[in-house]
């Protein structure tokens, strides 16, 4: 019997995406199906490049494939097209899928350590990807980054900078180093709302945001600016630091951001012998996602090269990629985008695939 569309489809449809709970076929995923004799050839189009279940999909596809009567080789192409929330982003409705604030109770705990490991990653999973360096009070992003200036204006825009694959925006860039920023209201809101609709984006799958500290004005003012697809709270693992991200996540509460989940930095310290000697304490970022019931996305652990990639301006996810740290960002940055994955398909479960313009 030779094999057909029909049959491959059917077999494809007994796969499940193990994150959205629905099988390829209805999820749209199996594009430009081509069968020549024994041979079955087909994309398989994922909800974002960072899928952390991509090769498990893989393979669960091919099996199904090869289980067939006739098959004798199955080729598969993994791509991604980043699912979008759907919600439309401020005034200048920027063609941004995604929005997401890093945020923490307070100062120090790495947000933006985290912020800008984790827009680097997705952007070497191969996302379209930007990091708009919203903490006024002390924008660390372009240091972080290596980069101390913009590209000129285009056509009264500014182009925001690019290294490592990630557009970048800091305010750090308008004011001379070493000034002090002191923000009034009115003022705040117009350079938040600048950030957004003065800059030539172009295009992203994510948007990074990485907060100011604590529970204010800025906060507020960007959420009211730009519809947020989710925000993530960094803490420490010590209690007093848990207390201040339980107040971060009640700022998200508030202004209706949903939450993605917590991050835990600087977790513990590996000494050379393996012993893990935890610093900051332990637990607190767990304990925070149960008692307030989200997701815990993971830890950090806390490592020398992650403080020398920030002050290098060479993220630890660039100048070391196979360390612990690197690899638990790597991770994390796949939790996140799954989901982002998640939610996008539950606010708009008919839209299989959704692209931009
Ligand atoms: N996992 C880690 N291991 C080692 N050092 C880290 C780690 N995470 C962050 N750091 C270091 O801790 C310091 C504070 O980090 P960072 O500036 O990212 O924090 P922050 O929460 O954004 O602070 P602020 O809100 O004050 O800007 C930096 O020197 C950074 O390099």
């Amino acid at each position: 019997m030779p094999v057909t569309t029909e049959v491959v489809m059917a077999a494809l449809s007994k796969v499940e995406e193990p994150e959205l709970h629905k099988d390829l076929v209805t999820l749209n995923m199996v594009q430009d199906l081509k069968i020549e004799g024994g041979k079955v050839s087909f994309e398989i189009v994922l909800t974002t490049p960072a899928c952390p279940l991509r090769t498990r999909i893989e393979k669960e596809a091919r099996q199904a494939v090869l289980e067939i009567a006739g098959v004798s080789d199955v080729e598969i192409r993994m791509n991604a097209d980043v699912r979008s929330d759907g919600k439309p982003r401020g005034l200048m409705n920027l063609p941004v899928k995604n929005a997401v604030a890093v945020a923490s109770g307070k100062g120090g705990v790495g947000k933006t350590t985290v912020a800008v490991n984790l827009a680097v990653a997705l952007a070497q999973s191969g996302a379209k990807v930007g990091l708009l360096d919203a903490d006024i009070y002390g924008p660390n992003v372009p240091t972080m980054m290596g980069v101390d200036h913009l590209p000129p204006f285009n056509d009264g825009k500014l182009i925001p900078a690019e290294t490592y694959g990630v557009k970048m925006m800091s305010i750090g860039f308008m004011v001379p180093p070493g000034k002090p920023l002191i923000w009034r209201g009115p003022m705040l809101h117009s350079a938040i709302r600048q950030f957004l609709s003065d800059v030539a984006w172009g295009e992203l799958d994510y948007l990074i945001i990485d907060m100011p500290p604590g529970t204010g004005d800025a906060q507020l003012s960007l959420a009211q600016s730009l519809p947020l697809s989710g925000g993530v709270i960094v803490t420490l693992p010590q209690m007093v630091s848990v207390e201040d991200a339980a107040r971060g996540l009640a700022m998200f509460n508030e202004l209706n951001v949903p939450v993605l989940g917590v991050i835990e930095n600087m977790s513990y310290l590996e000494l050379p012998d393996g012993t893990r000697v935890e610093v900051f304490g332990k637990g607190g970022g767990e304990l925070l996602s149960k008692k307030e019931n989200v997701p815990f996305l993971g830890t950090i652990p806390m490592d020398p090269g992650v403080r020398a990639g920030g002050d290098e301006g060479k993220p630890i996810l660039v100048s070391q990629p196979q360390s612990a740290p690197a690899k638990a960002l790597r991770s994390l940055a796949e939790q996140l985008a799954a989901r982002l994955s998640v939610n996008a398909f539950e606010n708009q479960p008919d839209v299989s695939i959704n692209i931009i313009g």
